[in-house]
C-alpha cells in the first residue's frame, strides 16, 4: 500500500511511513482534565488549559467554552515532556552518518514522550561556525522543538572567536570537549584548559566525555595483537578506569579555572565516584547517566552473533551489572542529576563496518524513544524514585542547567506547552517492529514494561495519541539557550576570594 504524501511535495510513502504523512489537526485550544499534575516541587490533582501553544492556567476545574477540545486524563499523571539533553541525529562519525536525521529521530523522540532535545554540533573542516550552519539546515526538517551544544575539536583564533560569536549570537550556551576519539575528535590537556577559559569567560558549560584517548588506543592495540577483534574488545580495551581518570582530570582542570562542568554519558563507578568527590567538596559539578547505561549490562558484547554483539557498542562502553545499579542509585538521590540518551543510532549495514576489527564499528545505541518508558519502568515502578523526582531527572533540571527554565521543564502558566500524559496502568512493548526510528535494530528488543505515555502535546499540539504519529516536517522550532545559567551564579566571588587569599609576593633582593 502507497499513499501520497501531503506533508512532501512529489513524496509517495510506504504504508510504515504513513505516520510521516499526517498533518496536524489539533485546535489551538485544549484543556487536559482531571489528571494529576506534576512537576519537579509538586504534585496536585488539576486541569491545564492551553492556548496558541502556551500553558494559560493550571488548576482544579477549569471550565471552557464549547469550541475547546478536551483531553480526559483522570487516573493519569500530566507532566512536562521529556527534554533529552544529549543527541546526535544525522552525526558524521566514524565514517558513516547516525541514520536517524532530524525528523525521524524527533518523531520517534515524541512517540516515546520527550519534546525537546539538545543536538552535539559537530565543527565542518574544523570550523565551528561552519558546523553550526551545517546542522541549522540539517534541523529544518525538525517536527519538534530543539537546541543546539557545539563540539571544540582544535583550538586557534578562529575556534575562540566562533566560540564567542555562538554564545552572543546564535543561542549556544554549551561546548563539548571530547577527550577520547584520538585521530577524530579528541584534544588535548591544552585545549581543554584553553576551553574551559573561553567557557568560564562566555558563560557557557563546559561538558567532557571523559576517556583517556591515548590508553585507550593503546588497549585498542593490545586487543589486536592478542587476536581479540570482535565487539567485546571494544569493552575490554578501555575499561572503567580509564574513564575514571579522565573525570577526574576534567575536574580538576575545571576547579583549576574555576568553572562549571559538565560530565556526559557518565557510565561507570569510577567515573561517579570522582563526580560526588568533587560535589562533597563544593565544586559545581554536573553528571548525565544516559539510560543504556543506567539499564543495561555488557553481556551482549559477547554474543557471538557479530550483529547482535555491534549493536551495543558505545563510548564509554556498557559496563558490567554493579555499574548500571551504582548510576541508578546516584540518579535516585541527586548524586547524579539528569539522564540522556546519547541516541546516536548506526544500523546493521553500518555497524558490519566493523566485522573483522571492533575499532571500526560506529559507536552509539538508540534511546530516544526508549528513555522516558524505561526510566518510569525501571525506577518509578521500582519505588526507587518518585514521580516528582522522574520529572525532575527526564526534564526539569535539564532545562534549568540548560537556562531555558521555566518556558520548557514545567507546567506552569506562561511554560511552552510541551506535555505528556502517562497512564501507570498500561504497558508498552518495545521492539524494532514498531519503534519510529529509522533503525532496524533495537537495543531493549523485547522490554515489555509498565506505565505508558498515552498522549504527547508538543508547543500544544497534540503529536501523538492513540499510537499514533500526528506530525509535521519543519514545524520543530530552534530554541536558543542563554549563557550564565544558575551554574555561574557566585563564580566570579570565588575568584575573588582566592585571590584575596594569595599571600603578597616576596621581592626578593638579588646577591
Ligand atoms: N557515545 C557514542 O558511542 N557515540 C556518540 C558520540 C559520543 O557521544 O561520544
Ligand atoms: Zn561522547
Ligand atoms: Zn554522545
Amino acid at each position: 500500500l502507497q499513499i501520497s504524501c501531503g506533508m512532501q511535495e512529489n513524496r509517495i510513502c510506504t504504508a510504515a511511513e504513513e505516520w510521516q504523512c499526517m498533518d496536524t489537526t489539533s485546535s489551538s485550544k485544549l484543556l487536559i482534565k482531571g489528571g494529576t499534575v506534576v512537576n519537579a516541587d509538586r504534585q496536585q490533582l488539576a486541569d491545564v488549559y492551553i492556548e496558541d501553544g502556551v500553558i494559560v492556567a493550571v488548576q482544579p476545574n477549569i471550565q471552557v467554552a464549547d469550541e475547546v477540545r478536551i483531553l480526559d486524563a483522570s487516573g493519569k499523571y500530566v507532566m512536562p515532556g521529556g527534554i533529552d539533553p544529549h543527541t546526535h541525529l544525522e552525526m558524521p562519525f566514524m565514517g558513516q552518518t547516525a541514520i536517524d536525521d532530524f525528523f525521524s529521530g524527533q518523531a520517534a523522540a515524541l512517540a516515546g514522550g520527550t519534546t525537546m532535545h539538545i543536538d552535539f554540533v559537530i565543527p565542518s573542516n574544523g570550523s565551528l561556525a561552519e558546523g553550526f550552519e551545517a546542522y541549522a539546515k540539517k534541523a529544518e526538517k525538525s517536527c519538534m522543538d530543539y537546541a543546539f551544544h557545539m563540539a571544540v575539536t582544535s583550538w586557534n583564533e578562529g575556534v575562540a572567536r566562533d566560540m564567542e560569536i555562538l554564545v552572543k549570537e546564535k543561542g549556544i550556551n554549551s561546548f563539548k570537549f571530547f577527550m577520547a576519539y584520538k585521530g577524530s575528535l579528541m584534544v588535548n590537556d591544552e585545549v581543554l584548559l584553553k576551553g574551559f577559559k573561553m567557557c568560564k569567560d562566555l558563560g557557557a558549560l563546559a561538558q567532557v566525555h571523559a576517556e583517556n584517548g591515548d590508553a585507550v588506543a593503546e588497549g585498542q592495540s593490545r586487543m589486536i595483537k592478542l587476536g581479540i577483534t570482535g565487539p567485546e574488545g571494544h569493552a575490554l580495551s578501555r575499561p572503567s578506569m580509564l574513564e575514571g581518570e579522565a573525570t577526574a582530570r576534567a575536574i580538576r582542570l575545571a576547579k583549576f579555572v574555576n568553572t562549571p562542568l559538565y560530565v556526559v554519558h557518565v557510565m561507570s563507578i569510577d567515573a561517579l565516584d570522582e563526580i560526588v568527590r568533587a560535589r562533597k567538596s563544593g565544586q559545581r559539578v554536573i553528571g548525565e547517566p544516559v539510560v543504556s547505561g543506567l539499564v543495561l549490562d555488557d553481556s551482549k558484547l559477547w554474543d557471538p552473533d557479530f550483529m547482535i554483539a555491534a549493536q551495543y557498542v558505545m563510548s564509554p562502553p556498557i559496563r558490567s551489572s554493579g555499574h548500571n545499579q551504582a548510576l541508578r542509585a546516584a540518579l535516585s538521590t541527586g548524586l547524579l542529576q539528569l539522564v540522556g540518551t546519547d541516541h546516536c543510532s548506526f544500523n546493521s549495514t553500518q555497524k558490519e563496518a566493523g566485522l573483522n576489527d571492533f575499532r571500526k564499528i560506529p559507536n552509539g545505541v538508540n534511546g530516544i524513544e526508549e528513555r522516558m518508558h524505561l526510566i518510569w519502568d525501571v525506577m518509578v515502578n521500582s519505588g526507587q524514585i518518585s514521580v516528582m523526582d522522574y520529572v525532575r531527572i527526564t526534564s526539569t533540571a535539564c532545562a534549568q542547567i540548560f537556562n531555558i527554565y521555566p518556558r520548557k521543564g514545567a507546567i506552569l502558566p506562561n511554560s511552552d506547552a510541551d506535555i505528556i500524559i502517562l497512564n501507570p496502568n498500561a504497558t508498552f512493548q518495545i521492539t524494532a517492529k514498531s519503534h519510529h526510528s529509522k533503525m532496524d535494530t533495537n537495543v531493549y528488543e523485547g522490554w515489555a514494561g509498565k506505565g505508558k505515555v498515552e498522549v504527547t502535546i508538543s508547543r500544544g499540539k497534540i503529536v501523538w495519541e492513540h499510537d499514533r504519529l500526528m506530525i509535521q516536517r519543519g514545524s520543530g522550532q530552534y530554541i536558543s539557550m542563554p549563557p550564565f545559567g544558575y551554574l555561574f551564579d557566585g563564580i566570579d566571588k570565588i575568584d575573588s576570594t582566592y585571590l584575596s587569599s594569595l599571600k603578597a609576593p616576596v621581592y626578593r633582593r638579588g646577591i
